[in-house]
């Protein structure tokens, strides 16, 4: 018992762990699973819109540039007979400048770069020759242009956006150009600057060189992006999405696209933490959804897990008193619904039987003479206190075979003891149900007999005594018994006064001559 408790571990607590184990496992995995792919799906849908922004704005940059060139195109045409007409070449500068908005600074240049007309006046480039890389570029190539970011005369950093004037004659005349000063107010941070970027996220532009061309921090305009993981695939893609480090090392989710015209990259970014906020309320659903089935689960495990270990453990509680007479009823009873524990219960049984038997013999054995298989003096007290207990009046034959100790030296032991067997058939002749015989010495026997009184069982004494008389016994003929005859009924004697009284009648026999019968009186007794 102590052990079972100590160091053994019971089948049902065992089934129950197994049950909150493999349930908690279970639930973990699928919520794992789930955080997972929703996380995933977040993610790639975060991608996918910032991508989808990115092209829009791709797409709208790409038609102000495509309009800006329009509109330089087609003053180009206009002025192609009227590049000596100084005060047209400033009507055209300022109108370009301010109708649109879409450039920062005007110039009309003649074919050696010298600056004709400049809107704003105050850029102080007027009359002089124009030497800034845009310039240069664009009295070099004699085309529509818009030239890689460079940093003016003036110390702008700025993109220079041109188209060649020829004259009637196609004689190439000069050019106009308009720019747009990357780190001031201009169309192009209009259009970019209206994403909402309050959770974070924000837009910026990089050309193939990496170099920043807008950014919502104004400082980094100019800068190179270096310590971004992301960056060396976005400027070999054309469009698309990915998750980077950004330069300040935070995980952003970036979706990208090209500028065609310029090759500059739009790209959108919002950072991953951000994205996933909607998650753990993803995940309390997930959890509020799934934990009626995880608990339906684990009521079905835990149930079938006690239903499988029950008869187990109601075979192994019987196990443990298998010498109680009832037991194999009870087990009987238990319901072994499944083929192992049927084949327990019926080797169970098999057991039992075989157990209760062998107790049945061995009781047997202890209550028996070996030699004749009479009662032995064991069994007589046994039957004694249950009658005593029971008030149930009784008398008893003291007998003892005269003269034995002859029979033995006369024949042999073996021959006296077939003379003991036979005088205890003999003695069972007299013998109905609920008497007893009963061999309680050597050559000695008791003949109880139940509701007999005194008179009446000297009488079945003399009977007996007769019958011993006339019984021939094989090889010694014939041989004769003393008895003393003794009675005990409630409120009489004592038990042991009882006994001693039928042996003193007994002596009192054998002390007359033998081969008689003595009543127990108060006379023999004291
Ligand atoms: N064959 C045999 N003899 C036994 C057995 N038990 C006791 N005896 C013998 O029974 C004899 C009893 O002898 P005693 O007590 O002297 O009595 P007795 O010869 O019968 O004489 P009384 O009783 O005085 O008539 C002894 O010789 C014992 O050895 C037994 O199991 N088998």
């Amino acid at each position: 018992m102590s052990i079972l408790k100590k160091n053994v571990l019971r089948l049902n607590r065992l089934i129950l762990f197994l049950a909150i184990t493999v349930t908690i496992l279970t639930f973990a995995n699928s919520l794992y699973s789930n955080y997972e792919v929703q996380k995933e799906q977040l993610v790639l849908q975060a991608l996918e819109v910032n991508r989808a922004y990115a092209s829009k704005l791709s797409d709208t940059t790409e038609v102000f540039l495509a309009s800006s060139q329009q509109q330089l195109s087609y003053t180009s045409s206009l002025l192609s007979n009227k590049m000596g007409d100084e005060a047209f070449l400033k009507e055209e500068v300022d109108r370009l400048r301010l109708q649109t908005n879409s450039f920062n600074s005007v110039v009309i240049t003649d074919d050696t770069g010298i600056a004709k007309a400049v809107s704003p006046e105050t850029t102080g480039l007027l009359g002089r020759q124009l030497k800034s890389v845009g310039s240069l570029e664009a009295l070099e190539e004699k085309r529509s242009l818009i030239s890689k970011p460079f940093i003016s005369t003036i110390k702008n950093l700025l993109v220079f956006i041109s188209t060649p004037i020829f004259d009637p004659k196609n004689n190439y005349v000069g050019f106009v150009g308009g720019t747009i000063y990357l780190k001031k107010p201009n169309i192009l941070s209009k259009i970019l600057g209206q994403h909402y970027y309050e959770n974070g996220s924000y837009i910026y532009v990089v050309d193939k060189q990496k170099q920043i061309l807008y950014h919502p921090d104004i400082d980094r305009i100019g800068d190179y992006v270096t310590n971004n993981d992301g960056i060396d695939e976005i400027i070999m893609s054309q469009e698309g999405g990915i998750v980077l480090n950004n330069s300040y090392g935070k995980n952003m989710l970036a979706g990208y696209a090209n500028i065609p015209s310029t090759d500059w990259i739009i790209i959108t970014q919002s950072p991953l933490n951000v994205t996933l906020i909607p998650l753990t309320g993803i995940m309390e659903k997930v959890i509020l959804r799934t934990m009626p089935m995880v608990i339906g689960v684990f009521i079905f495990i835990w149930f079938f897990a006690r239903a499988i270990s029950r008869p187990l453990q109601l075979l192994a509680e019987k196990a443990k008193s298998l010498d109680n007479p009832e037991v194999n009823e009870e087990i009987e009873k238990i319901n072994s619904w499944y083929a192992e524990s049927l084949s327990l219960k019926k080797a169970i049984l098999s057991g039992v039987k075989l157990l209760h038997n062998q107790i049945g013999q061995l009781q047997r054995d202890s209550e028996t003479d070996p030699l004749t298989g009479a009662n032995n003096r064991r069994a007589f007290q046994v039957k004694l206190k249950k009658l005593v207990l029971l008030e149930q009046p009784f008398s008893i034959l003291s007998l003892d075979i005269d003269y034995f100790k002859q029979v033995n030296d006369n024949y042999g032991h073996n021959v006296g003891d077939e003379v003991l067997k036979q005088q205890t058939q003999l003695i069972h002749r007299f013998c109905r149900d609920g008497d007893m015989v009963a061999r309680t010495g050597g050559e000695e026997f008791i003949l109880l007999l139940k509701d007999v009184e005194l008179n009446d069982a000297y009488l079945v004494a003399e009977r007996l005594r007769i019958a011993t008389e006339q019984e021939v016994f094989d090889t010694v003929g014939h041989i004769t018994v003393s008895i003393g005859v003794a009675a005990w009924s409630k409120n009489s004697v004592s038990i042991d006064e009882m006994l001693s009284s039928a042996d003193k009648a007994l002596y009192e026999a054998k002390g007359q001559g033998r081969n008689r019968c003595i009543i127990a009186t108060p006379d023999i007794t004291k």
